[in-house]
């Protein structure tokens, strides 16, 4: 029965193996994820590692693959995939599946790799989902690259105003962030203005309330998003309805990873230079904004003190996006000073 278990596990350890690398070519080729793709990598070594606390002698004696029954076994599904999507969602599930089957063997003879190879289990449905979800993610938002934080501090007339002129200058993207306003007139504010967006023609600009997925939710607004002392991505997601935008703001490279896994719509990132909105100890500016553009393929905002005298630092960093206050909040002419900023934005894509 020993040999049995080692043959089960030899041969699951190569299907688990096989399907990491499908997947991670895929983030690689297909999606130009480096993060996504090192995920994968990562989960490979660890699959090498937990591999390795058995004798490696009674893995390989234990194979016999002329003398494997299953070798003919196979279904007509198996012999065409639709798409590289298609490929990388049956890895998953045949990582999946593997991973279970050689977790249950494993606790035959090693209880401890049993439980690593549980582990990988449980972060192979993370990757996997991020793996899939990311196209939509990332449609979802493909030309929108001016997002404005508004408040409410002159009356809703005046809000309303300047949101309608923000949209005509080219904002795709509001946030209705003010920590003054009560939550009633959160609601009232969010409310107002998806009732103006929603007339606007064409493709209207999308409205996302900060902080608070009630408030997002009570104004039907398009999504909310959540900083790293809000509720967590996971709980949020679940009590919005199933089409809302989570956005979460990261500072660093480790935060990003964790938003992209836990299945965010898209990234604030910043602080990048000091900001007349909000005051900061630190600032991982330029430098972290390169290390998100080369890894991460989700829509990524750059945040914090950026204007049209100082884009042209973040577009070198490989950033497309950004997201402002001041720039248009203290311009002379907001209108203008957004078309200004959606010029350069576009004229960088
Ligand atoms: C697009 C975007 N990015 C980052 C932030 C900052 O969110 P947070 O860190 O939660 O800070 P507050 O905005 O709540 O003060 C954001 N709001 N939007
Ligand atoms: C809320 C927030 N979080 C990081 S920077 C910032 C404020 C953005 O406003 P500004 O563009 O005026 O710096
Ligand atoms: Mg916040």
């Amino acid at each position: 029965m020993t040999t049995a278990i080692y043959r089960i596990l030899d041969a699951s350890f190569n299907r688990i193996g096989e399907g990491f690398r499908t997947l991670e070519d895929y983030a690689r080729f297909a999606l130009n994820d480096a993060l996504l793709a090192e995920s994968a990598k990562g989960l490979r070594h660890d699959l090498a590692t937990a591999a390795s606390q058995l004798p490696r002698r009674e893995l390989l004696a234990a194979r016999d693959t002329p003398g494997d029954v299953g070798t003919d076994l196979q279904t007509s599904g198996e012999q065409t995939r639709a798409a590289p999507a298609s490929v990388a969602v049956a890895a998953a599930t045949r990582c999946q599946q593997a991973l279970r089957s050689a977790e249950e063997y494993a606790k035959c003879i090693s209880p401890n790799v049993a439980v690593q190879l549980e582990k990988i289990r449980y972060q192979t449905y993370t990757l996997a989902a991020a793996i899939e979800t990311l196209p939509d993610r990332c449609n979802r938002l493909a030309d929108r690259n001016l997002y404005a934080l508004i408040n409410g501090a002159d009356g809703k007339d005046s809000f309303l105003k300047n949101l309608r002129s923000l949209a005509e200058g080219g904002v795709d993207i509001f946030q209705l962030r003010d920590k003054q306003l009560s939550d009633r007139e959160l609601f009232e504010y969010g409310s107002a203005a998806m009732t103006a967006l929603r007339q606007m023609p064409g493709q209207r600009p999308l409205l996302i309330i900060n902080d608070r997925a009630d408030i997002a939710i009570a104004c039907q607004a398009d999504g909310v998003h959540v900083g790293q002392d809000e509720l967590p991505l996971a709980s949020v997601r679940k009590m919005m309805p199933p089409a809302s935008l989570i956005g979460v703001s990261t500072h660093s490279y480790a935060q990003a990873e964790t938003a992209v896994l836990g299945g965010a719509d898209y990234i604030g990132c910043g602080p990048t230079f000091p900001s007349q909105t909000k005051t900061f100890d630190e600032f991982p500016g330029l430098d972290f904004l390169k290390q998100i553009a080369a890894s991460i393929s989700l829509p990524a905002f750059a945040i914090g003190g950026i204007n049209q005298e100082n884009l042209n630092q973040v577009l070198q960093t490989g950033i497309r996006r950004i997201a402002v206050t001041a720039a248009l909040q203290s311009a002379a002419a907001p209108q203008q000073a957004a078309a200004a900023l959606k010029q350069s934005l576009s004229k960088a894509q």
